[in-house]
C-alpha cells in the first residue's frame, strides 16, 4: 500500500531560535516565507513523499550515495572527498601531542573543513539569491524532479555531517560559531528541503543507508550506513537498528489512514485488522531494539557515538547556541538529532488517539515534528485532523464498548500495550546507554530532560488502556 502525500495543510513554521527569533536565509529574507512554500516542493518530489507498506517513512527510492554534481564539478568532488575522509579526520583530530607543531598541531579537522572551496550552491537546483525567496521557491517547486530533490537531500546530509563534525569532533570545548563556508550553504540547502539547519533523524538515519543486495530487504544484515562520524561497529549498528525499525513499522504506518476511514465507515473488522497490524509492528520493533547491544556497546555509545548528534539548544556545552557566520550574528538554538524525530511513534499515537496531556511532553514532541521531512509532517497532520471527527479510532472503540466491542477493545488494548512495552524497553536503553554513565545531569542529544520525559510518554500510553 502506498500513501501519497498530495496535500499539506501543515505549513512549516519558521525555524526559530529558543528566543523566538527566526533564523534568516542568506538572501536576507525571512526564512519563514521560503520554508513554508518549500513544503509544497518537498511533497511534490521529495524522496520522503510516499509512505509505503514496505518502507514506512524510509525514502521510497534508495538514498543517493554521492552528489551527482561531483562528476563534473571539482568543488562538489572536494566536499564529497572531505565527507568520505571524515572518520579519519575525526580520529586524527585528537592525535596531536603537546609540543607538536606544523600540520600535526591541534585542529586538523576544523582546519581541513575551513579550507574547503565555496560549496557550489549555484549549481544546485535552489532558489536564486537575487530572486524573491517565496516566488523562486515556488518556481523551483514546480520544476523540481525527484532527481533534483534527491540531490538536495544528499547536499543536506553532507553539510549536516560536516557541520556537526566541525562543532563536536575536535577535542575540547565546542566553538561558539560555525564558519561561513559551512553555515551559509547549510542554511540555504536546509531551507530548500524544508528542514532546520541542524543534524536531523532524517539525514542521520532515514537517508543514510544502502543495501548490500540491491534486491534484498531493508533489514539488518543487508544494510550498511552511507556516512559515519567516527565509524566503527557501534556507531554503524546504532544507526542501522533505527533503519530496520523504521522498515518494520511500514505495514502498520501505511495502514493508519485506512484504519481511521474504517472507523468512520463503521467497519469493525477493518479497524481490528489495522490495530492488529500496529501491535504486530510494535512487537517486531521491540525485537529489533532488543538487538542493539549485539554490536553497540553502551559505554562506547556514551563516550563516542552520541556526542556528534548533539544540538545547541538545552545543551550545557553550548548554552548560548551557535552563531552561523555569514547568516546571522545572533546565535541560533536548535535541538540535535534524536529518535524523537522518528515519525513512527508520533503516527501510532495519532492513530490510537494517545494524547500526551502534560504540556511539556506534548510541546517537546511538537518541536520534534518540525525536524521531520515536510511530507511526514503532512502525514501526521492528516492523522491528527481525522481524530477530530468520526475517524477517531479510540472514540470508535469506546463507543463500541459492548457486544462486538469485546474484540475491538482487545485489539485496541493489545496495540496500546505493545506501545507501552516499546516505550518501557526504550527507556531502559536510554538509562543503560546514557543516564548510567553521566557524571552530571544529562540531557538527550535532542535536548530533553529525557528520563522523566520517557517515563511520562510510557505512563501516558498505559493510561490509554481501556478497562
Ligand atoms: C541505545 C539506543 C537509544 C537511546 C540511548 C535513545 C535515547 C533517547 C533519548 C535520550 C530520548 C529523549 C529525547 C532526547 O534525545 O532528548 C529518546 C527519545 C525517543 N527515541 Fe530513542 N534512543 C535509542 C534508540 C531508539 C530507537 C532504536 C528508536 C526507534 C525509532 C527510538 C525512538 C525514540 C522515540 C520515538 C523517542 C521519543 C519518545 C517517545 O515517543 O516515547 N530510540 N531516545
Amino acid at each position: 500500500m502506498v500513501v501519497a502525500m498530495t496535500s499539506c495543510s501543515h505549513a512549516l513554521r519558521g525555524h526559530s531560535s529558543a528566543c523566538g527569533r527566526p533564523s534568516r536565509p542568506v538572501t536576507g529574507r525571512r526564512q519563514r516565507c521560503s520554508a513554508a512554500l518549500l513544503v509544497k516542493c518537498s511533497i511534490a518530489s521529495s524522496p520522503f513523499g510516499l509512505v509505503t507498506k514496505e518502507r514506512g517513512f524510509l525514502p521510497s527510492v534508495d538514498p543517493l550515495r554521492r552528489l551527482a554534481l561531483m562528476q563534473h564539478d571539482a568543488a562538489a568532488a572536494e566536499w564529497e572527498a572531505a565527507l568520505a575522509d571524515l572518520p579519519k579526520l575525526a580520529v586524527a583530530a585528537g592525535g596531536a601531542q603537546a609540543g607538536d607543531s606544523g600540520p600535526t598541531r591541534g585542529g586538523v579537522l576544523r582546519r581541513a573543513l575551513r579550507a574547503l572551496p565555496p560549496f557550489p550552491l549555484d549549481k544546485l537546483p535552489l532558489p536564486r539569491p537575487d530572486e524573491p525567496a517565496g516566488e523562486s521557491a515556488l518556481a523551483s517547486v514546480d520544476g523540481a524532479s525527484g532527481a533534483e530533490a534527491a540531490e538536495l537531500w544528499r547536499a543536506y546530509l553532507l553539510l549536516s555531517f560536516l557541520a556537526h563534525a566541525y562543532v563536536w569532533c575536535e577535542p575540547g570545548p565546542p566553538p561558539s560559531s560555525l564558519p561561513a563556508v559551512l553555515a551559509v550553504p547549510w542554511v540555504r540547502v536546509a531551507a530548500a528541503v524544508g528542514m532546520p539547519p541542524v543534524l536531523t533523524y532524517a539525514t542521520y538515519n532515514l537517508y543514510n543507508w544502502r543495501r548490500l543486495d540491491p534486491a534484498g530487504p531493508l533489514h539488518l544484515g543487508n544494510i550498511v550506513c552511507l556516512q559515519n562520524f567516527l565509524g566503527g561497529p557501534d556507531e554503524e549498528w546504532f544507526r542501522l537498528v533505527h533503519v530496520d525499525i523504521e522498515g518494520r513499522a511500514g505495514p502498520a504506518v501505511a495502514g493508519l489512514e485506512a484504519m481511521q476511514s474504517a472507523a468512520a465507515a463503521d467497519d469493525p473488522a477493518a479497524v481490528v485488522a489495522g490495530l492488529t497490524d500496529v501491535a504486530a509492528a510494535l512487537r517486531d520493533m521491540q525485537n529489533t531494539l532488543s538487538r542493539m547491544g549485539e554490536k553497540c556497546d553502551p559505554y562506547i555509545y556514551y563516550q563516542r557515538v552520541r556526542t556528534p548528534m548533539s544540538g545547541w539548544r538545552n545543551n550545557p556545552d553550548l548554552p548560548q547556541g551557535l552563531i552561523y557566520e555569514g547568516v546571522s550574528t545572533e546565535p541560533m538554538q536548535l535541538y540535535g538529532e534524536t529518535g524523537a524525530q522518528s515519525s513512527v511513534l508520533h503516527a501510532f499515537d495519532a492513530g490510537l488517539g494517545v494524547q500526551h496531556d502534560q504540556v511539556w511532553l506534548r510541546e517537546y514532541l511538537g518541536a520534534m515534528v518540525q525536524h521531520m521531512p515536510p511530507p511526514h509532517r503532512a502525514f501526521l497532520a492528516r492523522l491528527a485532523a481525522a481524530n477530530g471527527g468520526a475517524s477517531n479510532v479510540r472514540s470508535y472503540v469506546m463507543s463500541h464498548g459492548g457486544g462486538a466491542g469485546g474484540e475491538l477493545r482487545d485489539a485496541y488494548n493489545a496495540a496500546v500495550e505493545e506501545m507501552e512495552k516499546f516505550r518501557s524497553q526504550h527507556k531502559a536503553f536510554a538509562f543503560n546507554y546514557i543516564a548510567k554513565w553521566a557524571k552530571r545531569e544529562a540531557t538527550g542529544t535532542g535536548g530533553s530532560d529525557f528520563m522523566p520525559a520517557l517515563a511520562g510518554y510510557r505512563d501516558t500510553t498505559s493510561r490509554h488502556l481501556l478497562g
